[in-house]
């Protein structure tokens, strides 16, 4: 049963305790099996990523068998679908048109004082991308990972995501990698599939970022090797919080509610509500929905742990709880959206109105779904573009320019009590060697 509770009581504690929920005591003994898996493959590299596939995903593999072979690739269009081609093709279309919007450009300015500034956009040499499979399969985070990554022209592009019965992916995965441009795919999954791409081993490439979103154990992973290699951000179990007035469709709220929830037994539903009778409502549609939901088991336990419904006084004060938890997803299902949007400070992705449910910006309307949860949506955002490139200062003085700042130069030099930094810039303006 999802629990209604009233703005007054311990509404924000709830609210953090859910938002914590990866990162709070209860995750610590996690955090330990995943620090043993890193260390592992960092040492013994393909032996323990081949020791924990057998572990954790049930499967027993060979070395040589981790990577997928060209015939499974082409196997793989034969097994999905006419109608599931299309939609991966009209999907792959759309995120690339987003995200070929203001891809950033390098750009240089030569200055009246002769000095020269600007900006040199690089791609990374080598991206990891961390397809989740555990509980699902996920083509269209294949295409949400691979597309910007092509964009941004990231010239070696590796997939690992976790093997299935047999060491078997999924085929419309591989139809996905192959149609967004993916050059390597291994199969893997698990803190293991990450510290494979963060440290390499005989098989696996080392990269330089590694993203995409995954469970609690990925997600922690990621956040281990963070330094080692970049990472896109703390992507973990999926959320969504509702902001719903008397006008919103209960039915609609409750399976957008479940439409996150299914993902995972750590994944977050929240409405957020100043009706007591869409309340009620959204409680009872929801049980309905429920009653034979393929995912039960899991989706019931998300729901009961993770679960809330919270009646408030007012749209603005939904705002700013919701601020306060940062959402992956934030849906606003009241009557005038636009109206609160400039309200809304932290939050992955926005969906505006009735007819936009959660589940679009998924699989197609083209921004990504890669986004922060556990509240790192403060901070980060979106996987985007940016997320594979990297930008160096260009920086030219001519010897004019330079006799222009040496003074100020020199006397910050001696305030740091840095001679040398001084002297570099004195000798070329006094002409000594
Ligand atoms: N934030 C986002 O942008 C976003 C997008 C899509 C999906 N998601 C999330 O991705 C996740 C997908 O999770 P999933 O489980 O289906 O797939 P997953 O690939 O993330 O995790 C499966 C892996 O977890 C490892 N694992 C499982 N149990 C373990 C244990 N007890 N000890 C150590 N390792 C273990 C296994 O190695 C397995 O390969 C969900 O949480 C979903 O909400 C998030
Ligand atoms: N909702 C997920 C992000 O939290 C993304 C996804 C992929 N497929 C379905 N949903
Ligand atoms: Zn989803």
């Amino acid at each position: 049963m999802l629990r209604i509770i009233t703005q007054q009581a311990d509404v924000r504690a709830e609210l953090q305790r859910i938002c914590d929920r990866t990162h709070d005591e209860q995750v610590l003994h996690k955090e330990a099996t995943v620090r043993e898996v890193l260390q592992a493959v960092k040492r013994q590299g393909d032996k323990a990523v081949l020791h924990y596939t057998a572990e954790f995903d049930k499967q027993t593999l060979k070395a040589e068998e981790l990577r997928v072979t060209g015939s499974e690739l082409d196997a793989a269009y034969q097994q999905v679908s006419k109608e599931l081609l299309g939609a991966i093709r009209l999907a792959c279309r759309q995120i690339e048109a987003f995200h070929r919007q203001r891809v950033p450009k390098s750009w240089v300015h030569f200055g009246d004082d002769e000095v020269v500034l600007g900006k040199r956009y690089t791609p990374v040499d080598r991206a990891g991308l961390y397809v989740p499979g555990g509980r699902a399969a996920y083509p269209s985070t294949v295409l949400m990972n691979a597309i910007p990554a092509h964009v941004a022209a990231v010239p070696h592009v590796v997939m690992v995501t976790p093997p299935g019965p047999g060491g078997a992916i999924n085929p419309a995965v591989l139809v996905a990698a192959q149609e967004a441009g993916v050059q390597e795919i291994y199969r893997i999954g698990g803190a293991q599939a990450i510290a494979a791409l963060a440290y390499g081993t005989e098989t696996i490439p080392k990269v330089d970022v590694i993203t995409g979103p995954g469970n609690i154990y990925v997600t922690l992973a990621k956040k281990l090797v963070y330094g080692t290699v970049g990472i896109d951000s703390l992507a973990g179990p999926s959320e969504v919080l509702v902001i719903a007035d008397e006008t919103a469709n209960p039915v609609h709220v409750a399976a957008d509610l479940l439409a996150q929830a299914e993902h995972d037994p750590m994944a977050a539903a929240i409405l957020l509500t100043t009706d007591a009778a869409l309340a009620k409502n959204v409680q009872l549609a929801l049980e309905r929905q429920l009653v034979d939901h393929p995912r039960r088991i899991d989706t019931e336990k998300a729901i009961a742990h993770y679960g809330l419904i919270v009646l408030v006084e007012s749209l603005e004060a939904a705002a700013e709880l919701s601020n306060e938890f940062a959402p992956e997803h934030l849906e606003l299902e009241i009557k005038d959206p636009w109206a609160l949007l400039p309200q809304i400070r932290h939050a992955g992705a926005i969906f505006l109105g009735y007819s936009t449910p959660e589940a679009v910006g998924d699989y197609l309307a083209g921004p990504n779904h890669t986004l922060p949860t556990s509240g790192a949506a403060r901070y980060a955002s979106a996987l985007g573009v940016e997320t594979f490139l990297k930008h160096s200062s260009i920086i030219q003085y001519s010897q004019t320019a330079l006799q222009n700042v040496a003074s100020a130069i020199d006397v910050l030099a001696t305030a740091e009590g840095l001679p040398s930094h001084a002297d570099s810039v004195r000798r070329r303006i006094q002409q000594e060697d």
